[in-house]
């Protein structure tokens, strides 16, 4: 339900990046197969993290489930066929766990990493960079744009 939601925290792309490749110096002593990345959200971390490991194997496990705020049924849309041994899972948060838990399912081996977390679905992940309130709503760069604002001395005075 939306109304969980009573903090935002906004990530520009510029924090994304930085995250990401926090999160690379933590990852870049293993070696993986290849990536999984988690749709949609999952897609763009990876890609990251895919320049940083020098990894080009990429695949991708797709599934629906949020319409914005609002958590629905999970659907698979696409699936991989192996455990994930050696591979890097990835997504760019772990917030119920719903999702993460469906796709440990499919692969119980890989390494499955987040770039934020909270605190219900965290357990369910291998590694994170950061932790984000649960009632917190994380805003991504690709769902913003850039708008007007008006001065503030029009917002308070008129
Ligand atoms: O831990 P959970 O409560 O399952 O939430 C986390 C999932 O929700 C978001 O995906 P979403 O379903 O919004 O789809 P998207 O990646 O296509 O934006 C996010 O990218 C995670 O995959
Ligand atoms: O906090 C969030 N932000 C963006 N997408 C999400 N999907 C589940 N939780 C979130
Ligand atoms: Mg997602």
């Amino acid at each position: 339900m939306a109304n969980r939601y009573h903090q935002h925290f906004t990530v520009s792309w510029d924090q994304l990046h930085r995250d990401v490749r926090e999160l690379c110096h933590r990852l870049v002593e293993r070696d993986f197969k290849g990536i999984v990345a988690i749709t949609r959200g999952g897609l763009i971390p990876a890609a990251l993290i895919a320049r940083e490991l020098n990894v080009r194997l990429i695949d991708t496990v797709c599934i629906s489930s949020y319409d914005h705020m609002n958590q629905g049924g999970l659907d698979v849309l696409k699936g991989v066929d192996h455990d994930g041994e050696g591979w890097l899972l990835v997504d760019d948060l772990v917030d119920t766990g719903k999702t993460a838990r469906k796709v440990r399912e499919m692969l119980p081996k890989a390494h499955f990493v987040t770039v934020y977390a909270k605190p219900e679905g965290r357990p369910l992940v291998d590694q994170y960079l950061t932790e984000v309130a649960q009632d917190c709503w994380i805003q991504f760069p690709w769902d913003m744009g850039i708008a007007y604002v008006e001065p503030l001395v029009d917002q308070v005075k008129r």
